[in-house]
């Protein structure tokens, strides 16, 4: 049984409320996670502590830093969503966002769906396709508040490929190492100035069992 509470670290650090029967939705994530991938191989986080730490504890993390995600409702694009991270666990922490789970391969994009289903998550869709591809889609330019993207590529793609599906003052919110920020600077502060992002830096926050470091990098839409 996936223990979750407001004690583990970093949600105590971040003052991560969690939501009345979320401990026991985030154990229904596992079992429908994790069944899937028995016959799918969306991830090799598998064990109980690890997938609790690894991938639901990192993915609401942001909560802590950007608080609207677990009130507003907040319309989403999850860039390379994979198996389903960060985008599963926010749907189900606050039921008004409205999360577009977007990756390039076929088969993730499917199984995320049909978690999705299986969770009774209404508010989480996916698309197959490119960010870049999509991103030039009428239906789809200009219309999010918010891209995040996990483990998906440097911040300076990021930004060339996310830009254009922000609305007017949008965000793109990645989830980071203190290190890959450090490490991707020069060419993250170009990017950004040269589309027009103003950058923020989360504080670093540790994950337990040695899951290592974390940090948000945001940029802000000037536009
Ligand atoms: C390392 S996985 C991370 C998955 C998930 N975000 C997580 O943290 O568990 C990177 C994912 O990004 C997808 N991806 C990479 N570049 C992409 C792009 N330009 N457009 C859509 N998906 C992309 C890959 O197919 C892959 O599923």
């Amino acid at each position: 049984m996936i223990n979750l509470q407001e004690s583990d670290a970093p949600l105590a650090e971040l003052n991560i409320k969690l939501p009345q029967g979320f401990s026991e939705k985030a154990e229904e994530i596992y079992q429908v996670v994790t069944k899937i991938n028995e016959t799918h191989n969306l991830t090799r986080i598998t064990s109980l502590e690890d997938f609790k730490i690894r991938h639901l504890i990192d993915s609401i993390s942001s909560i802590g830093y950007y608080p609207e995600l677990a009130t507003d409702a907040i319309k989403i694009l999850d860039l390379g969503c994979g198996g389903g991270f960060p985008c599963i666990p926010l749907a189900a922490y606050n039921p008004k966002l409205d999360i577009t789970g977007l990756d390039s391969e076929g088969m993730k994009v499917k199984c995320v769906a049909q978690a999705a289903k299986e969770l009774g998550l209404d508010n989480l869709k996916t698309i197959h396709a490119r960010g870049r591809e999509l991103a030039i889609k009428e239906e789809h330019k200009a219309s999010y508040d918010l891209v995040t993207a996990r483990a998906v590529a440097t911040a300076d793609k990021l930004i060339k490929e996310c830009r254009q599906f922000l609305k007017p003052k949008g965000r793109i919110l990645l989830y980071k190492t203190p290190d890959a920020i450090k490490k991707e600077d020069k060419l993250t502060q170009r990017e950004a100035k040269k589309y027009k992002f103003d950058i923020e830096l989360s504080p670093i926050f540790t994950l337990p069992n040695d899951a290592g470091e974390r940090q948000f990098i945001v940029f802000h839409s000037q536009r």
